[in-house]
């Protein structure tokens, strides 16, 4: 199915992160970029506005798509980048195009990968852990590179398919490492973002919030919670105990990102859905299942509901 010249891809809910991989992947493939209408006009018009450590300037390799009629048939790799809440929503819309398709998720929380699954044989799961916002209309910025790019088999494949997408990634500069056992690649980087996507969405604070003396026995219950109930559920984290996971988170990840934003910070302010079921509120669900109290992230879980339902404040 891969084509002879340049591999094809359609990155699925191009926004912040989906547009900067695009940008980047035009370098070395084809890339069909499925987005909203206001980021596909921008593009058509100008070319896609990158800047920050991925580099600057306008790309117009990315061709832009908004419906699946738009899609070639010789796809070889689908990327999905649309936030959790939409996963399934646009994997019926372009159903017809992941169909026989390796498909990766490079979202964050847990689950998505299990509803891809339901509509590819081969899924790759995947996790990035880098800065990215959209500034305008077919504008991004990426900042903040903390790890590379980790992409390991979900389901099906005998891995010949991930091997490809690595060289992919890895030839456009992006770094990119292949992770063994992406189960728990996802919740090791769901930790972070369970630590510190709520808070600052919260307080409307970037994620050197997370450090503040206030702040930080409540990022502390947040992660002691999840590795109970990750340890219930078998899930192998990098981190032996959850003390080993915290001095990385503030030594080296909240250093990392302490200047910018969080992507649940964007959906608030922007009066969208959050991915908090995907995160804490996941974690509170299945602690519950499990008999594992977890009351920091039941409330947080709680006071983001709050906020989406009242994005005025009140
Ligand atoms: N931003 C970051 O720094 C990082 C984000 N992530 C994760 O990556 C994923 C994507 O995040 P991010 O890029 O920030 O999110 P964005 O909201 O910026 O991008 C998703 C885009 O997909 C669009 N979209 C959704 N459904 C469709 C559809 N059916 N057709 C066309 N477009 C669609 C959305 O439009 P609309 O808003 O109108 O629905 C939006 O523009 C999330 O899981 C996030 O947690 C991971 C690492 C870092
Ligand atoms: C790593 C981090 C915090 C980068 O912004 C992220 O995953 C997110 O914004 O959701």
């Amino acid at each position: 199915m891969e084509s002879l010249q340049s591999p094809v891809i359609l990155v699925l809910g191009a926004g912040a992160v989906g547009l900067s991989l695009a940008g980047r992947l035009a370098a070395v493939a084809t890339v069909y970029a499925a987005c909203r209408p206001v980021h596909a006009d921008a593009i058509r018009e100008r070319g896609l506005l990158m800047e920050g450590v991925w580099g600057d300037g306008i790309v117009r390799g990315v061709i832009p798509v908004t419906g699946p009629a738009d899609v070639p048939p010789a796809v070889d790799f689908v990327v999905v980048t649309a936030k959790g809440t939409g996963t399934r929503a646009i994997c019926e819309e372009y159903a017809g195009a992941i169909r026989g398709r390796p498909t990766a998720s490079l979202q964050n929380g847990i689950g998505n990968e299990e509803i891809i699954a339901e509509y590819a044989d081969t899924v790759i799961g995947g996790t990035v852990t880098t800065n990215f916002s959209t500034l305008g209309a077919g504008h991004v910025r990426v900042l903040s590179e903390s790890a590379p790019m980790r992409l390991g088999v979900w389901s099906g494949g005998d891995g010949e398919a991930l091997d490809r997408l690595i060289g992919i990634i890895r030839a456009a500069g992006i770094p990119v490492e292949a992770e063994p056992d992406i189960r728990a690649g996802k919740w090791a980087k769901a930790l972070l973002n369970i630590a510190v996507n709520p808070l600052c969405a919260l307080l409307r604070a970037p994620v050197g919030v997370a450090a503040d003396e206030n702040i930080r026995e409540i990022v502390d219950g947040l992660v002691r919670e999840t590795f109970a109930v990750a340890g219930a559920e078998g899930v192998r984290l990098p981190w032996a105990t959850a003390d080993d996971y915290l001095a990385h988170l503030f030594r080296v990840q909240v250093p990392d990102f302490a200047a910018v934003y969080p992507s649940m910070y964007h959906d608030l302010r922007q009066g969208r859905r959050t991915e908090i079921d995907l995160l804490n509120g996941y974690i509170a669900a299945l602690g519950e299942r499990h008999g594992i109290a977890t009351p920091h992230n039941r409330c947080i879980s709680g006071l983001v509901r709050h906020a989406e339902a009242h994005p005025d404040g009140r």
